[in-house]
């Protein structure tokens, strides 16, 4: 058999706090037409046909709701929860603690409610193919600048390099576990792997997959939701 044949096990960070969102809720619970940013990134997961299971990392004082009220009922025998932690890593941890038997995992963030399901076809289809990591990008729009504590301006790389960073990001099991064993402060789970010193490898992201963090996104993607709707209306 085939190693890189293997289950692919999801796991969904959605124990965030969503202060940058400013709702009442978890921004995980927060709502786009009538179901959670969660029940809809699971969704997305489980029916790409390229994931086995999901672990779903929620807030702890969630972490008992019963799967069945947090996604919808074709998807419950697939789900299971667990708690997470202060930081981003601290939760990818606790979701790799509870990935049992899996070859493979993909690190999706709940936020990222609107993905389509070819963004994880495309991901999986690079691991089977070889990789050990593996990230969708997309090319950047805006000129990129760094700067100093006082805010001026310390250079301008090349944008033809950089990339804006999405996920859900593919990971041989073993190797995700070593990287996130130490987390140090790196903003995904591939900086942590570039710093074991191994290949991340790319596949093309996509703009449906943008992450909602701000008031902003969250109007762009009900504004989505709706065109969609009413197309299908149409129809
Ligand atoms: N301790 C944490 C922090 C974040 N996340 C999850 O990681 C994803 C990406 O994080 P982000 O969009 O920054 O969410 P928040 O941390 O909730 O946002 P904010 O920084 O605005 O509070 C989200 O699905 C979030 O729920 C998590 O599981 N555990
Ligand atoms: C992992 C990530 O979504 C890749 O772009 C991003 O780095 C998460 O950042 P956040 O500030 O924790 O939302």
């Amino acid at each position: 058999m085939n190693d890189r044949n293997g289950p692919v096990v999801g796991i969904v960070p959605a124990a965030g706090r969503g202060v940058r969102l400013g709702e009442q809720l978890p921004k995980a619970f927060v709502e786009l037409d009538g179901r959670t940013m969660l029940d809809r990134s699971v969704e997305a997961m489980l029916d790409s046909g390229v994931v086995d299971r999901v672990v779903v990392v929620a807030p702890p004082e969630l972490a008992s709701t019963p799967p069945a009220r947090l996604v919808g009922p074709s998807r419950v025998g697939r789900v299971v929860v667990v708690a997470g932690g202060a930081e981003r890593a601290d939760s990818v941890r606790a979701g790799l603690a509870a990935a049992t038997g899996a070859r493979f995992v993909l690190v999706h963030d709940a936020a990222r409610a609107l993905t389509p399901p070819g963004l994880f076809v495309r991901v999986v289809a690079a691991l089977r193919d070889g990789s050990d990591a593996v990230i969708p990008v997309l090319p950047v729009a805006d000129t990129i600048k760094s700067v100093d504590a006082d805010g001026t301006v310390t250079g301008t790389p090349d944008r033809a390099s950089l990339r804006a960073v999405q996920t859900p990001q593919g990971f041989d099991v073993d190797l995700l576990a070593r990287a996130n064993r130490d987390a140090a402060d790196a903003t995904d789970d591939a900086g942590l792997v570039e710093r074991l010193g191994e290949r991340v490898s790319t596949v093309a992201g996509d703009p449906l997959a943008f992450k909602i963090t701000t008031p902003l996104d969250l109007v762009l993607a009900r504004a989505l939701l709706a065109a969609v709707d009413r197309s299908e209306k149409e129809e």
